[in-house]
């Protein structure tokens, strides 16, 4: 099935990401592992998107592959409407730094550099400037500005990751990619992580792709996309912590009776 995540019916509208026909396989001969079967999505700027399915359904490959970290082994993938397969490595690493902030669940901070050093470092690498108001604004937003010259080390798990999510959109991506960023946090500290990474998105018009095993953390979603084997096996729109739980649990049921 193409899951189809648009704000709006006009079809001249940019997509933010999309992928027709994926598949990604892993190993050769015996030991291959089919990570994507086929997936195709369309998803519109300044959506808000989780990914939700059962462990070693693909929802990580699929995040790597639209973000071009990896090569799909087929289909296309469009960021901004283009081909990531047309682009020379030196053009995707540029996409990468420029349009894609990522967030991790393990923060990916440097230990040895300040709060203030981890949020400017993609700034740094691209040889940008780092713009004062802009930096102000996004620590005020996160609750990070009396923590700027500390060290990781020094912080919260929520601070930790909140600095991640401050260096992510520090550049001002298009797209936020995040990877079980809440994975590592208590009930109270994710809804603040999560709360804050949607309203970046209502904000700056950005688009979020989050991977989640959690369906609360999925119900700040505009959409779900539910992934098992590989494929998209159903949507949510607009969803509910209640009703990501009912469709977690019909997949299940639906898997379970195949098996
Ligand atoms: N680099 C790799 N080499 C070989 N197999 C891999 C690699 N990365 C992922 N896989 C396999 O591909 C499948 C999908 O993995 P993936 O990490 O995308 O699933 P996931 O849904 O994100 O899982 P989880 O929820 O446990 O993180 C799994 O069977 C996994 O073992």
């Amino acid at each position: 099935m193409r899951a189809s995540v648009k704000t709006a019916p006009d079809a001249t509208e940019r997509l933010a990401l999309s992928a027709h026909n994926l598949t990604k396989v892993y190993g050769s001969g015996g030991s291959e592992v089919k990570a994507l079967n086929g997936v195709s999505l369309d998803i519109a700027p300044g959506r808000f998107t989780a990914i939700m399915g059962p462990s070693g359904s693909g929802k990580s490959t699929l995040l790597h592959v639209l973000a071009g970290l990896e090569a799909p082994t087929s289909g296309v993938v469009r960021v901004g409407g283009v081909d990531l397969a047309e682009m020379s490595d030196a053009e995707r690493t540029e996409l990468r730094r420029d349009r894609i902030g990522f967030v991790f669940q393990s923060y990916n901070l440097v230990p040895m550099y300040t709060v203030r050093a981890n949020i400017t470092l993609p700034l740094d690498l691209a040889g940008r400037t780092v713009p004062a108001d802009g930096l102000e604004r996004i620590t005020d937003t996160l609750g990070l500005s009396d923590h700027l010259e500390h060290l990781p080390s020094e912080l919260s798990g929520g601070q930790r990751q909140r600095t991640a999510i401050a260096r992510a959109l520090v550049t001002e991506p298009d797209v936020i990619m995040a990877d079980e960023p809440t994975g590592n946090l208590d009930n109270r500290t994710s809804a603040e992580v999560l709360s804050l990474l949607r309203s970046a998105v209502l904000e700056y018009g950005q688009t979020l792709v989050l991977v989640t095993h959690d369906p609360m953390a999925a119900a700040y979603a505009d959409n779900v996309l539910l992934l098992t084997d590989g494929a998209i096996a159903g949507t949510v729109e607009r969803p509910t912590y209640d009703a990501v739980v009912t469709a977690l649990e019909a997949l299940r049921s639906i898997n379970s009776s195949v098996i």
